[in-house]
This record gives structure tokens, C-alpha cells and sequence, in this order.
């Protein structure tokens, strides 16, 4: 399990015998028993990746999924998620009833830096549901003081981890446990450094490695795939560690899966492999 004791200073590394799974679900089982997600995001020009990380919410069994995005959107998301429940919202108040109904908040995808998504992330930071940050979600935190509630991911690629520690890409890249654990211990939350050997810290100092994924995976989207992973691990019961992990290897597995056919992975590829690999590593039903 991911709490396995680390000798010394040296991370644990994440495989199918380390990444904790999730529980069998009883026959009696029914969708309120495995949380709401809501994904926060896609501002003009990025619509698509809300519909992302919603795709892969679905797909990785959380009980309930809605996006709130911008009203020109919702056409669109509903053609292609009629699962989903899509609100469009021209201002935060629109957020208030979809945020109290929600368990789980994915906040940035395609969410933008200008007023829209600014007023958003403020309505998302104050409540307290655990919370999975990505994208414009990060480059606001950058410049903006705000607070993650407890029990949440934030997911910097190595440019939004060099923004929000005030450094250069380079540098986060030069030591990124020390970048890891830095974030994590500021924002009180667990920080998963995307990239090559993606890493996932807490603020107590605990560090994992994930050595699995492929170059195929350098492409549009695949980190808003991730946060709807996480987002959907979160709603069904796990703590931002163990959903960090098990997200992290089961997203690095499935690109890995999918980058033997080489070039041009489409994120949205990726949801239905998590999916079977979820299903190979935790059955549905024991
Ligand atoms: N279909 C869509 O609607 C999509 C929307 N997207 C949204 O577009 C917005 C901009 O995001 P971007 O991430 O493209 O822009 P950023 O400018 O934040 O990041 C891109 C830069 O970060 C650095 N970087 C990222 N990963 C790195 C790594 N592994 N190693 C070294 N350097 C690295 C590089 O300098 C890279 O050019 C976000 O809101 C995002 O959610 C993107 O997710 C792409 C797909
Ligand atoms: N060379 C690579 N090896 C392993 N994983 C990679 C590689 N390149 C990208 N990834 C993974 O793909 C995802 C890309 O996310 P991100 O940079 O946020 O893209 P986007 O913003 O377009 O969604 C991350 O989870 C990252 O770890």
C-alpha cells in the first residue's frame, strides 16, 4: 500500500503492489454512494477540456458528474456527455445550487486567467469539498492568495510548478522533489508534478515515483484526463494520497498501453483504457 515505509529519503515507487485499490462494490450499490463531480472550467477557446476531465470522471466510476462552463458550450458537451449534467454559468452565482450538490470539485481545466475564471476559482476555493486543481487554476494560485481546502490535489505540469514557486522551469526540473514536496507543504494539500517520472508529495514529506508512461503522452489534454481520474478516485472514498497514486499510475499505465501504436495519442483515448486497467487493479465486483 502507499503508506509501505520508505528507506530514508528515497521515494516509494508506485506499481500495481504499492498503489492502493479500491474497494468491491456491494450488489446493493447505487450512484449516490459514489459522489458528485463537478468540474469547473472552459473558458472560450477551451471548451474541450472540461469535457475531458468529465469524460474520464464517468469513466472511472464516480456516481455523478456535472461541468459548469461557459453557456456556449453546453451544446456541445451534451452531444458529446449526455451522462453529464452540463450547467452553463455566466457568473460565480450561477455556481452557488451545482457547488452545494457536488463532493468533489476539478477546478482549471481550459478555465482561463481573465474575470470569468478568476470569479470562478474564488466561488470554487471557498467551499470546502476536497478539490483537485489544474491548468488556470494554478497560474491564478500564482499570482492570487488563496486557500485549498483540506483534503485536496493540486496537479502543476513543470511550467505552473515553476510559476507558482517564482522560478524557472529549469530549476523545478533540476530538483522536482524538492519542488514536489515544496508545493505540497504550502498549499497543505498533495502536489502530483506531472511529466516524465511524475511524482506525488504530501505536506508531510512523503514522496512517490511513478516510472511508468510513455512519450506519446506529450500531447493536448492528457493532464486534464488526470484531473477527472483524481477527481472520480476522490468521489468514490479515497484520500488525496491514495487517489493521487493509484490516478497517477493508472493515467501513466494507460498512456504507456496506448503509446506502443506510437504517435498521436488523443487523450481522449485514454478513458476507456483507465477504465479496463481500473478494473484489472480494483474488480467492480469481488
Ligand atoms: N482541448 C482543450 O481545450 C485544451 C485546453 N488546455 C488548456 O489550455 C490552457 C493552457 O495550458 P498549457 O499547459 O498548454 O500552457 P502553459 O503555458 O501553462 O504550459 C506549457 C508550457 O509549460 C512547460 N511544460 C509543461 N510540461 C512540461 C514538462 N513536462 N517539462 C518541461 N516543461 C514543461 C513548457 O514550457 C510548455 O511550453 C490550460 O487552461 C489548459 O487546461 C490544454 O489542456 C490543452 C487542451
Ligand atoms: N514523456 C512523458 N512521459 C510520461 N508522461 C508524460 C510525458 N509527457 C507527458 N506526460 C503526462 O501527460 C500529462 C500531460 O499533462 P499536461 O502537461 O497538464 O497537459 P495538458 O495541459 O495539455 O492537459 C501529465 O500527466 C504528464 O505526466
Amino acid at each position: 500500500m502507499p503508506q509501505t515505509k520508505q528507506p530514508g529519503n528515497a521515494p516509494l515507487r508506485l506499481d500495481r503492489e504499492t498503489v492502493a485499490g479500491l474497494p468491491a462494490r456491494s450488489a446493493q450499490a447505487h450512484k449516490g454512494d459514489f459522489g458528485h463531480v463537478l468540474v469547473v472550467g472552459g473558458d472560450l477557446g477551451t471548451g474541450g477540456a472540461v469535457l475531458l476531465s468529465a469524460e474520464a470522471a464517468l469513466r472511472c466510476g464516480a456516481g455523478l458528474v456535472s461541468v459548469a462552463t461557459r453557456p456556449e458550450h453546453v451544446a456541445a458537451g451534451l452531444a458529446r456527455l449526455p451522462e453529464v449534467m452540463c450547467l452553463g454559468v455566466s457568473s460565480a452565482n450561477q455556481l452557488v445550487s451545482v457547488l452545494e450538490r457536488a463532493s468533489v470539485l476539478v477546478v482549471g481545466p481550459g478555465l482561463g486567467q481573465a474575470a470569468w475564471g478568476r470569479s470562478l476559482l474564488s466561488a470554487v476555493a471557498n467551499a470546502d469539498q476536497p478539490q483537485v486543481w489544474d491548468a488556470d487554476a494554478l497560474n491564478l494560485l500564482a499570482r492570487t492568495p488563496l486557500a485549498l481546502p483540506s483534503g485536496s490535489i493540486l496537479t502543476p505540469h513543470p511550467g505552473e510548478a515553476a510559476r507558482l514557486l517564482g522560478i524557472s522551469t529549469e530549476a523545478v526540473q533540476a530538483d522536482r522533489p524538492g519542488a514536489a514536496r515544496k508545493l505540497a507543504r504550502r498549499y497543505a494539500s498533495v502536489c502530483v508534478l506531472k511529466g516524465a517520472g511524475s511524482l506525488v508529495a504530501d505536506p508531510s514529506g512523503r514522496l512517490a515515483l511513478c516510472e511508468r508512461g510513455h512519450p506519446a503522452m506529450a500531447g493536448a489534454g492528457l493532464g486534464d484526463v488526470l484531473t477527472g481520474v483524481l477527481g472520480a478516485l476522490l468521489a468514490q472514498g479515497q484520500d488525496a494520497w491514495r487517489a493521487a497514486c493509484l490516478g497517477v499510475w493508472l493515467h501513466a499505465c494507460a498512456g504507456e498501453r496506448l503509446g506502443v501504436e506510437g504517435r498521436g495519442l488523443a487523450a481522449s483515448d485514454l478513458a476507456p483504457v483507465i477504465r479496463e486497467l481500473l478494473e484489472e487493479h480494483s474488480a467492480c465486483q469481488a
